[in-house]
């Protein structure tokens, strides 16, 4: 966002109104500091002396004279001629802060000094550090500022916001104004302490009335400066000089570029420069066409949008200057200030609607997010900077698609539409971080979609635009999208390793929500105890396991995280077939779920509830429960992921049921997903449970087989728990058949991939198989040869 306030446009932090430091980096002795100031009339050269001799000193300086006259060059001066020039120039505007920021703009705040400080940040006092804190229209200090402001001059340490350490100002203050300030403080509406502070030594800017001699160089200087240099007649200069400036050197300058872009001739004569002089009486105009063009204005209010368009042509002419744009318009700046006031206005209400929205977001409240965001949306239609309405519109459509998100699932289709209109923003806006943020929810739908190839493309792609932007969050999200795609893809190992890359293995993983409202840590520990257990880490995996029940725990006040960690720790207990923890793991989550409106994670808690009643009390209507929490909570919107995982626990429950067909059925149609998918993740569990099928209805021989590839995958797909499961089951039926020898290599093999968990009912049953045959066919099994084949530390 660039925003013009009477001087060469400054890059604007996307915050109300902040004004980001421009930080001059001068080489040390050159000349006028570089800056090419033009004027050899007595009363500027008097002038210029004055800044040598008080460049050097440490004095706070303030700087007066009209608007435009060259107050902030000046200001530069004063800095590029001081001891230390390299030093930081941060450049603020006053005047252009709303009053509610000022403070924190000033002094910084720490993280969660008020809604919305999502971050620690330096104030321009700290920004400044030994170098120039130049305050520009000082004058627009308001009196509890002012106060502030004079405790810093006078202890020369300030405090940041929401407390801190008191920090050291050890820079220099330069203020400036075009108003009277002796006058104000007469009035009342300016410190009179505070103005002897600033006023140490007080430079006057003459303005252009007062220097007419520097007319004609200033406007060579200027006409030299354009694309299109123009030169001008002698009595065009003498017109110049003869004219009167309210605008001071600013407007001479903008006159000088209107000719470069709209004088026919590059060489100017008096007569063409009168036209240009006179700007705004249209004789020559046709009336009826310009009246029937602002009739194509839009809107239903066409008064009001040719006055609009009115007065943001004479801003964008006065270069931002109320006043002379007042003059053009001949009318009071009053009515130009309320007129920007009201827009203003609106942009700052839907600002605090932003902020608001995503305190609330913060704390998982979506539903009241959406509400406010929405509101957000509604006061930036009538907005009339289409910049930084866009910019808006961006921000609060994405958080928007968030809340839905939150709600109902990644594959929500109001969630798609708003990071759809967020991204056409972002694109007009040409915002690489943005796009690239936003492909993390095109990245979700896509996984809920079980396009795995797709959504794997969607997060490389975000890693390398994050890569080359070197933003610390987008790093992290792409990580965590291509480890998430990773794991359902089946690659375990690979989803380790590009945690590890992320800097996401537990512990390193920071507990923010991260830019997407999400809980980065929570989801990688899941993905990362996932990995380890399917890898046959059981020991990491239970470590992991442990942090989530801890994360998980009512101390952590952030429901949202909370509900992560539940699940989180519910999907392993689930695997490590722990029916007590995962009971009361999946009735928590069903509670916070239910309580703060997590459809998603609701279903969620039904299925783990559901795992939770086995296999003690398997029957049918449990794998009933387990088919509803999928359909009706998780499925939102056509979302397929998951699939695999409940399809191997409802066949678990029908086998468990008596209901081997139906099981069978279901597995087969799971498979074939599965496969067509790439959907790996529990590909081997679907296997071995089919292989159960055959054998609950007395057919060995496909069972065998099925297992002999079951196995096969597994080690293809390096599951180790996998392999545990399918050679147990294999090696029982071998028991059966007699092949004893065959049974036991099967079963050691799977021992020894895997880390020893007597805890784990798998492993238990493997280790007391193995040592039954090792018995039956006198061999002594040999338990300490165990190793597990994963190479990924935990931190
Ligand atoms: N002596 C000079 N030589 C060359 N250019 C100048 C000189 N003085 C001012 N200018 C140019 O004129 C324009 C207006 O100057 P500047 O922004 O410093 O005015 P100002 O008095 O600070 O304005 P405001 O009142 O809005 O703060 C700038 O583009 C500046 O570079």
């Amino acid at each position: 966002m660039l925003q013009q306030h009477g001087r060469q446009p400054h890059y604007v932090l996307p915050g109300p109104g902040a004004i980001a430091p421009v930080h001059a980096a001068i080489p040390r002795g050159s000349v006028g500091g570089g800056l090419n100031i033009i004027g050899s009339a007595p009363i500027f050269q008097r002038l210029l002396r004055m800044v040598e001799a008080v460049a050097p000193t440490r004095s706070t300086v303030l700087i007066s004279g009209p608007t435009g006259s060259g107050k902030e060059i000046i200001a530069q001066l004063v800095h590029r001629q001081s001891g230390d020039p390299g030093a930081p120039f941060v450049d603020l505007n006053c005047g252009a802060l709303p009053e509610h920021l000022i403070d924190a703009e000033l002094f910084g705040h720490t993280k969660g000094a008020f809604t919305g400080a999502f971050n620690s940040r330096a104030g321009f006092f700290a920004q400044a550090g030994q170098g120039t804190l130049f305050l520009d229209e000082i004058g627009e200090l308001p009196l509890a500022v002012q106060s502030k402001l004079l405790r810093v001059l006078e202890s020369r340490c300030f405090r940041p916001l929401g407390g801190g350490d008191t920090q050291p100002f050890n820079g220099r203050i330069v203020a400036a104004t075009h108003c009277d300030l002796a006058a104000m403080v007469q009035a009342g509406r300016f410190r009179e302490d505070l103005y002897y502070r600033l006023a140490v030594v007080k430079l006057d800017v003459p303005g252009l009335d007062q220097r007419r001699s520097d007319v004609a160089a200033l406007a060579a200087h200027f006409a030299s400066q354009q694309k299109r240099p123009i030169r001008f007649t002698a009595t065009a200069v003498e017109r110049l000089c003869r004219h009167v400036w309210p605008g001071h050197i600013r407007e001479l300058r903008n006159l000088i570029e209107r000719l470069s872009i709209l004088a026919e001739s590059a060489l100017i004569d008096a007569h063409s420069l009168e036209a240009f002089l006179s700007a705004g009486t249209p004789e020559d105009t046709d009336h009826t066409l310009l009246a029937e063009a602002l009739m194509r204005l839009d809107g239903d209010d066409k008064l009001a949008a040719a006055q609009q368009l009115l007065i943001d042509y004479a801003m964008r002419i006065a270069d931002g200057n109320k006043t002379i744009a007042a003059r053009h318009l001949g009318i009071n700046r009053k009515v130009i200030e309320r007129r920007l006031h009201g827009d203003e206005e609106r942009s700052n209400f839907a600002r605090v609607c932003l902020l608001e929205g995503r305190a609330l977001i913060e704390a998982a409240r979506f539903k009241e997010a959406i509400e406010v965001l929405r509101r957000g949306l509604t006061l930036l239609a009538a907005d009339a900077h289409p910049g930084t309405a866009r910019r808006l519109s961006c921000d609060l459509h994405r958080w928007l698609a968030i809340s839905h998100r939150g709600i109902s699932g990644w594959q929500s289709a109001e969630a798609l539409a708003c990071y759809q209109q967020a991204l056409q923003e972002a694109a007009a806006l040409g915002d690489e971080v943005e796009i690239t943020a936003l492909r993390f929810g095109i990245w979700s739908s896509q996984l809920m979609a079980l396009d795995l190839v797709a959504a794997r493309a969607t997060a490389q792609d975000m890693l390398q635009r994050a890569q080359a932007i070197g933003d610390t969050d987008l790093l992290s999200q792409a990580h965590l999208a291509l480890a998430n795609t990773l794991f359902w893809l089946g690659d375990y190992r690979e989803t380790l390793a590009c945690l590890e890359r992320g800097h996401l293995l537990c512990g390193a993983a920071s507990t923010e929500a991260g830019g997407q409202g999400l809980d980065i840590a929570g989801l990688s520990a899941t993905f990362e105890g996932l990995s380890y257990f399917q890898g046959g880490a059981f020991r990491r995996a239970r470590l992991v396991m442990e942090q989530l029940i801890l994360r998980g725990s009512a101390d952590n006040p952030h429901p949202f995280h909370r509900v992560i960690a539940l699940q989180g720790a519910a999907w392993l207990a689930c695997m490590f077939e722990d029916w007590a923890r995962l009971a009361n793991l999946a009735a928590d989550l069903k509670t916070v779920a239910s309580e703060y409106g997590y459809q998603f994670y609701l279903g969620v808690g039904q299925i783990f509830h559901a795992c939770a009643l086995a296999p003690g009390n398997a029957h049918a209507q449990t794998e009933q429960r387990i088919a509803d929490g999928y359909q009706h909570y998780m499925l939102c919107e056509g979302g397929m992921l998951f699939h695999s995982f409940q399809a191997w626990k409802r066949g678990e429950l029908l086998l468990s049921a008596g209901q081997p067909l139906q099981a069978r059925q279901l597995l087969h149609g799971a498979i074939e997903m599965a496969l067509e998918h790439g959907e790996r993740a529990y590909l081997v569990e679907l296997l071995d449970m089919h292989a159960r099928t055959w054998i609950a209805v007395g057919d060995l021989d496909n069972a065998e087989r099925e297992l002999g590839s079951a196995l096969s995958t597994a080690k293809a797909l390096g599951a180790a728990a996998g392999s545990l499961l399918v050679a147990t089951r294999l090696a029982q039926l071998l028991l059966q058949r007699g092949r004893r020898p065959e049974a036991l290599a099967h079963l050691t093999r799977a021992l020894r991939s895997v880390e020893p968990d007597t805890a784990l009912p798998r492993f238990a049953q493997a280790l007391q198989l193995q040592a039954t045959l090792a018995q039956a066919i006198s061999m002594p099994c040999q338990p300490e040869d165990t190793q597990h084949e994963l190479s990924v530390e935990p931190r």
